[in-house]
């Protein structure tokens, strides 16, 4: 049976890895593919991961129909055996609907890959989306890890190595960016609750008087 897969984690946990490692192990069988990303770090139409491999798109932008771009690709006699869609967080909820009708109409796997959760630990709409209709919802093995040495189950939106809370909730982006950038950093959940971003806590470790838990303490923002 055909299926919807959400194949979900932080960032930089290895998810596009895995949809390039997909498409690779079932076009070396013979199988033809049809991939769709939105807004990659490496530019439009593109599906890149940080190992440095990278492939050819189509960047499925606001209002691209799905259902209707395979159908047509199928009329006109083209082959597709199976879909992966990368970026999934930045769908609509109607494009993740659309994803559903392709697995149950034209009967074809879709693997989804994306983040659940935005800077601000809320679910993205194509993300919620795709946990109220996927099949089967795959959290990566490869743990992303938090400068504490915990699993990082959360993205934080960082500039100049601290967090903030406010913004859109889409700005692309990438981790390790220069200090003057907006940039992202994974991190457990209570560090993300306490905002203790690793430059945070290397400037708590400098002050003698000034400690994260005394930091949470004082600020009543980082207690909620
Ligand atoms: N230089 C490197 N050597 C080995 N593995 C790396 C290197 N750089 C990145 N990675 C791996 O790639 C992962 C990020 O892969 P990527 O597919 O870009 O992540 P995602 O799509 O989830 O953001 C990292 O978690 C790490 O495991
Ligand atoms: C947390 C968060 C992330 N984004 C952006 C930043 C990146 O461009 C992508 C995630 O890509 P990755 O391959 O999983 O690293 O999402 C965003 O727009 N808003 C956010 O809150």
């Amino acid at each position: 049976m055909p299926e919807l897969v959400f194949f979900s984690g932080t960032m930089d946990c290895g998810k596009s890895t895995l949809a390039l490692q997909i498409e690779h192990n079932r076009s070396a069988r013979g199988l033809q593919g049809m991939i769709f990303t939105r807004d990659d770090r490496a530019g439009e139409g593109k599906l890149s991961s940080r190992l440095g491999l990278v492939t050819d798109a189509v960047e499925a932008a606001d209002g691209f129909d799905f259902y209707g771009h395979l159908v047509a690709h199928l009329s006109k006699g083209g082959r597709c055996d199976y879909v992966i869609a990368d970026e999934a967080q930045f769908l609509a909820p109607e494009q993740i609907d659309q994803l559903a009708k392709v697995v149950d109409d034209l009967e074809l796997d879709v693997f989804a890959f994306g983040i659940t959760t935005d800077f601000r630990s809320k679910l993205f709409p194509g993300s919620q989306r795709l946990v109220e209709l996927a099949d089967r919802v795959e959290v990566l093995q490869v743990e992303a890890l938090c400068w504490c040495g915990a699993r990082a189950t959360h993205n934080a939106r960082t500039i100049g190595g601290r967090m903030v809370v406010e913004g859109a909730q889409v700005v692309v982006g990438d981790v390790n960016q220069a200090a003057d950038e907006i940039g992202y950093e994974v991190l457990c959940r209570r560090h993300h609750r306490r905002r203790t971003t690793a430059a945070a806590a290397r400037a708590a470790a400098l002050s003698p008087d000034v400690l994260p838990v005394d930091a949470e303490a004082q600020d009543p923002a980082v207690r909620a």
